[in-house]
C-alpha cells in the first residue's frame, strides 16, 4: 500500500505520517529527511548554499526515485512538493491514497510562529506578517493540494485522531 500526505508547512505531515506508518505497519519516508540524508545537508543549508531552484530539482528527482523504487510506504512530502513540475501527476499516477492535511491559517500561524527558524521560506518574515503570508501562499497552493483523493480537516485534532480518520479512508 502507498499512502502520500500533502499539506502546507506545519500541517502535520511528518507527525501524522509517523503515527500512521506505525499504525498500519509500513515504512515511513519523510521526503525532507530523505533529501537531507541524500544531499548531506539540511533543507535550510541547501536553500542557503545552492538556492531554491536546486532544492526543487532534487525534491522532484528524489520523489520520483521513491515512487519508482518502493511499494509499501507512508510518504510525507515537503510543503511545496506537489506544487512544482510534474510532481503532483507523478504522485497521483502511482498512489491510490493521497491525503491533504488541511489546517486553517490561524492554526498554521500558531504552529509556525514557534518554529520558523528551520523553514527557509518563512524564517525572514516578521511574526506580524506571517498570517498574511500564509494566507496568500496557501491560496496559491490549494489548487495543487486539493487534487488529493481526500481533504482531511486537522484543526483541533490530535495526530492519533487524524490517523484514525485516514485509516478509515484507505483503499
Ligand atoms: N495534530 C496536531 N495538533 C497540534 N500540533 C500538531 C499536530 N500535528 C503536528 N503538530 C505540530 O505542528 C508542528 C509542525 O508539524 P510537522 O513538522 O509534522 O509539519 P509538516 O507538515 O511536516 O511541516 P513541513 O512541511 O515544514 O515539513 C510541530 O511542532 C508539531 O508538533
Ligand atoms: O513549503 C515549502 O515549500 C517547503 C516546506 C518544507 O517541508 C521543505 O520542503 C522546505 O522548507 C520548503
Ligand atoms: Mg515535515
Amino acid at each position: 500500500m502507498r499512502i502520500v500526505l500533502l499539506g502546507y508547512m506545519g500541517s502535520g505531515k511528518t507527525t501524522v505520517g509517523k503515527t500512521l506508518a506505525t499504525d498500519v505497519d509500513i515504512d515511513f519516508i519523510d521526503l525532507d529527511d530523505y533529501i537531507e540524508n541524500s544531499e548531506g545537508l539540511s533543507v535550510a543549508e541547501i536553500f542557503a548554499s545552492k538556492g531554491e531552484i536546486y532544492f526543487r530539482k532534487k525534491e522532484g528527482e528524489y520523489l520520483k526515485m521513491i515512487l519508482s523504487d518502493k511499494d509499501n510506504f507512508v510518504l510525507s512530502t515537503g510543503g511545496g512538493t506537489p506544487c512544482y513540475g510534474d510532481n503532483m501527476n507523478a504522485i497521483l499516477e502511482g498512489t491510490a491514497n493521497v491525503f491533504y492535511l488541511k489546517v486553517s491559517i490561524k492554526e498554521l500561524t500558531e504552529r509556525l510562529l514557534k518554529e520558523k527558524e528551520h523553514r527557509p521560506l518563512i524564517k525572514n518574515i516578521a511574526d506580524t506578517d506571517l498570517p498574511d503570508f500564509i494566507g496568500k501562499h496557501l491560496f496559491e497552493r490549494t489548487l495543487f493540494y486539493e487534487r488529493a483523493h481526500h481533504n482531511v480537516y486537522c484543526d483541533n485534532k490530535t495526530s492519533e485522531k487524524i490517523t484514525n480518520e485516514i485509516k478509515k479512508l484507505l483503499v
